[in-house]
This record gives structure tokens, sequence and C-alpha cells, in this order.
């Protein structure tokens, strides 16, 4: 619908810029950023006053946008504008590859990419007031970022074409030579259904008892007064809480020591590895050379344990039984050893850092909104008295999963990239073969379009009288269509159980001398530390 407002140049005039300056230094730079662009695209339309207008088609004008900018900036820091957005978010606004607009800030040589490896949240937040699609530049490289959920729907859903992940199944052949992650077109869907019997609601049963009992053995080996890092730890409990859940039999005890040593080296160095240029990968000699040897080493144990099953022919109960077990109905395909073991490795490279994080993140959030603290305090002394968490108590835990809902909301994974194979149509634009296509859940899951006061952590608008206002669509921490999570469940089902286990016992106080900050190492960004003292409740 089109629709204008007037802007009051002295209302958003000197004295506000001061006042923002005053309370909020940080955010006054992006206030800044956003009057100069309400300033451009005034001068650009001739200054008429009118701020936020939509053409005939429903597309936002280039005004539209700078006030959008305007007003999200403004959110941010806190100072109601009282203008209206009326960005759409259904098609592109271009015609063609050369309209796509570039985001602002690109330097000679490394293009975007010290902004996006340096403050990516706060890159990606910043793109949507630029178009439904925009143009970065990673060093040499063009990529098209898609800022609405609709655009990211085409993708997600296979409407706009194919995509691949060629580069990086290729920088991290060593580890794993194909799991689903890399895969695409109907090598990709057949090990989807593949892998999905292991994450069925029986399965999550079991791994459910399994991640409880960890969670509450952890839980209780801490003493009152005790300094923890909740990132650090929270992140070996996860490690050993999925890597329990993949083989559990008796002989497997080597390959989860295998595991515990050189998962988080092997997954942070893929992480380095897939944000170098090919050409420059194999400059890192003894890296490169430290990767080979550790992944074989790692293949090699799990790839035992894949044998030993193979020879013993009974069901464990756990992820390894549910691979060997499946037989695809549609093609009688079996999975071989060296996929299963491919995809055991993307399970705990794909699972433990995200997961980690969101549980810390959760924790962070707890800590630090004193009236959410105490509603979930209140909830878990009602339903677990006796502080000893299991499966049977999630379903009683209601205010928990808002507070959990709330976290992946806030601090959902912040990339996703996919390289078109052959020409794509996003949003009615053609984009030719081997264009990068990037998405942002948490650009989205942070535009006040999508989520009214979006800066605010608020586990209430996921409560029974709101959650009818959220559109679905809109809400991406698993990802969207075919390469959609399928360790959603699991994951929410053992944040529940271990970070309940933990607060059932545990008032963690924060470091007032720590300021927490996101890290970029992983798609998920990750709390950089978060030490808290315990007390117990
Ligand atoms: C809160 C924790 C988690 C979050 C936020 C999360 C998020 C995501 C997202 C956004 C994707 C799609 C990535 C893309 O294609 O760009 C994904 C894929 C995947 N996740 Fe998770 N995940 C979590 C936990 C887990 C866990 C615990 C497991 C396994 C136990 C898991 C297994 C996978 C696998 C195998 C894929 C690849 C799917 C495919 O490419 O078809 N994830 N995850």
């Amino acid at each position: 619908m089109a629709s204008s407002r007037r802007l009051d140049r002295a209302g958003a005039g000197l004295a506000l810029v001061r006042a923002v300056e005053c309370r909020f230094p940080i955010a006054a730079n992006r206030f800044r950023a956003a009057r100069a662009v309400v300033r451009r695209t005034d001068l650009r339309t001739g200054g008429s006053g009118e701020l936020a207008r939509s053409s005939a088609d429903g597309r936002t004008t280039g005004r539209g946008r700078g006030v959008w900018l305007f007003r999200h900036h403004c959110r941010r820091a806190g100072v109601a504008t009282g203008l209206v957005p009326t960005v759409t978010d259904g098609g592109s606004d271009v015609n063609t590859i050369d309209d796509v607009p570039t985001a602002p800030g690109r330097l000679p040589l490394v293009g975007h990419g010290i902004s996006v490896l340096r403050r990516p949240l706060d890159f990606v937040t910043m793109l949507p007031p630029y178009g439904p699609i925009v143009r970065i530049f990673l060093g040499p490289r063009t990529a098209y970022v898609l800022t609405t959920p609709d655009l990211i729907r085409q993708v997600g859903l296979g409407e706009a074409g194919s995509f691949h992940r060629d580069e990086l199944r290729d920088a991290i052949k060593e580890l794993s030579t194909g799991a689903v992650n890399v895969l695409s077109g109907q090598a990709h869907e057949l090990r989807r259904r593949m892998i999905a019997p292991s994450f069925k609601q029986g399965r999550l049963a079991e791994y459910g008892v399994v991640a409880a009992r960890l969670g509450n053995e952890w839980a209780q080996s801490f003493h009152d007064g005790e300094m923890v890092n909740v990132v650090e730890s929270a992140h070996d409990l996860v490690l050993r809480t999925i890597s329990s859940t993949l083989f559990t039999a008796d002989f497997s005890s080597n390959a989860h020591d295998d595991i515990q040593s050189s998962i988080p080296w092997l997954l942070n160095e893929v992480i380095r590895r897939a944000s170098l240029p090919p050409g420059v990968r194999p400059v890192r000699v003894l890296a490169n050379r430290k990767f080979v040897k550790r992944s074989r080493q790692l293949r090699a144990s799990i790839g035992d344990v894949v044998s030993e099953y193979r020879k013993s022919g009974a069901d464990y109960n756990d992820m390894l039984s549910a691979f060997i077990a499946h037989v695809d109905p549609e093609t009688g395909t079996r999975l071989s050893d060296n996929d299963i073991v491919d995809e055991l490795i993307l399970i705990l490279g794909a699972g433990v850092g995200s997961e980690a994080s969101m549980f810390a993140w959760l924790v962070h959030e707890v800590v630090t909104h004193p009236e959410v603290a105490q509603r979930l305090y209140a909830e878990l002394d009602t339903v677990v008295p006796d502080k000893t968490i299991g499966p049977e108590h999630v379903g009683q835990l209601v205010y928990f999963r808002q507070v959990l809902q709330e976290t992946l909301r806030f601090w959902a994974p912040w990339v996703s990239m996919l390289t078109a194979a052959g020409d794509v149509t996003v949003g009615g634009l053609t984009l030719p073969d081997g264009a990068i296509i990037v998405f942002s859940p948490y650009m989205i899951q942070h535009d006040e379009r999508y989520f009214p006061n979006a800066a605010s952590f608020d586990p209430d608008r996921w409560g029974p009288d709101r959650v009818s206002e959220i559109d679905k669509r809109h809400s991406l921490p698993f990802g969207v269509g075919e390469r959609r999570c399928p360790g959603n469940h699991f994951a929410m089902l053992a944040i529940t159980l271990q970070a309940g286990a933990f607060l059932a016992r545990w008032r963690p106080v924060p470091d007032p001398d720590y300021r927490v900050k996101p890290t970029n190492r992983d798609f998920t960004a990750s709390p950089s530390k978060l030490p808290v003292r315990l007390h117990a409740r």
C-alpha cells in the first residue's frame, strides 16, 4: 500500500542527535549514518520532504529505505521517530544485475571482508535498507545478500534454481568426503532421506535420556561459589552429549577419546580453511599437514566403530545403529561405511558449535535479565523440585521454552552461503552460474518489519497470547527448506534438559569486570567467554 509521511526536519535535528550521542555513543554513529542516508535520498528526490514512499507496485523507493534505516537505528538507539517503514519483502526491486545496490564501506582489494570479519552482526543488520538483494565483495569475489524471508525461501525451497557447496566440500575433503551439507541436487535429497530416521521422535526419546543424565552429572559437578566459564564448559558438555548419542557400544571408547581430543581443533581449522580463498590454502603447509593427519586418525577410529557395529548386528539405540539399519524405500540404497563416517563427523561439526553457543547465550540472557531469571527459576522450582531433570519435565517447562525460542531468535546463525549451479532466478532477477548467494537468519530476526522491537530480548513474544503475531516464515534459526537443520528437535531438547539442570541448581552471577562479546568463529556467533560465579539455589 502506498503511503507517505512528512519529516519534521527540525524534530530530527541537532537536539535529538546530541541526546542520542550523550546516551548512546555507539548508536550515535549508526544514527549519523542513517541521517546521512536520509539526506542523500532527500537530495536525490529533490527534497520534497516526503520520507517513506512505496511505488504503486508495493516496492520501496530509495527514500523509503533511507527512512527505514533511520528508524531502525533510532530504535536501536532507543529514540522514537514515529515514522513507519514501508519496505516490502516481495520480489527484488531491480531488473538487471547491474541495478543491484552495493553495500557501503567497500575497500580496495578486501571489499567488505574486513567489516564481515570484524563486526558481522552489525554488518548484516545494516543491509536490508539498501534493498531486497544487496551486492557485497568478499575480497575479489562478488556475493549477493538476500535480505527478505521471501527471497530466502525461494532459494531454500529450490524455486530459484540449483545450488552447490563444492568449494566447502573441497576445503574439507580430507575430513569429510561428502556429507549431507555439501551434497547437492538428488544426492542431497537422497542423503537427507537416509539420515532422517536417526532424528525421528522414537530415537529422540533415547537421546533425551542420555542428555539428561550427562546434564545432571555436569550440573552436580560444580560447587558453591565456583567461577565457571559457561562457554567452555557447555562446549565440553555438548561435545560429550552429541558424541554419546552417535554411538554407545562399549567398544567405542577409543573413538570417543579421539573425538574429544581432535574435534575442537579440526572444527576451528575447517572454519579457517573454508574462509580462505582456494589459492591461499596450500600456503599453510604445517597446518595443512596437521589437518590431514588428524582427519585420517579420526576417520580411522570412527570407521573401526562402524565395522564393529556391522559385525555385531545389534541396535544400540543410537545414531550409528539408525544409519546402519536404514534402507531407502524408494531406491533400496544403504549408507556405506564411508558415508556413515562423513555423516557422524558432520553431526559433530554442525551440532556442537551451534548448540553450545545457543546454550551459553541462553544462560547469558537469563543472568542479564533479572525479571526473566526470576520467572524461570520459579518455573524450575515447581517443575523440578528435586533439581534432577528428566525428559518427562520438558513439556511442563513452558516459560523455559519461550526463553529458548527468544534466544534462538536473538542469536540465530548470522550467515549461510550457497553457490548457483547454473543460472538462478531470485525475486525475478537472474543471477549467473557461480553467483554466491548469502543470507542471514540473524539479519531477518533483527528486522523490525518481522520482529517489532527486535533489539529487545522479550521471551513473552512467544507466549500464548502473542505468538500468533509471529509469522512462522520469518523465524529461521534452523534455516529453511531443503537444507533445514535436521538436528533442530534434538538441539531444543538437549538445551532444555542441560541448561535446565544447570539453572535448577545454580544462580549464576556474571563477572562484572567482563564484557561478553559475540565472536564470528562459527556460523552461529558464540559469546567470547561467559565467566559466572555460581550460587546454590
Ligand atoms: C541450536 C542449535 C542449532 C542451530 C541454531 C542449527 C542451525 C542450523 C542451520 C541454520 C542449518 C542450515 C545451514 C545451511 O545450510 O546454511 C543447519 C544444518 C544442519 N544441522 Fe543444525 N543447528 C543446530 C544444532 C544441530 C544439531 C544438534 C545437529 C545434530 C545433532 C545438527 C545437524 C545439522 C546438519 C546435519 C545440518 C546439515 C543439513 C543439510 O545440509 O541438509 N544441527 N543447522
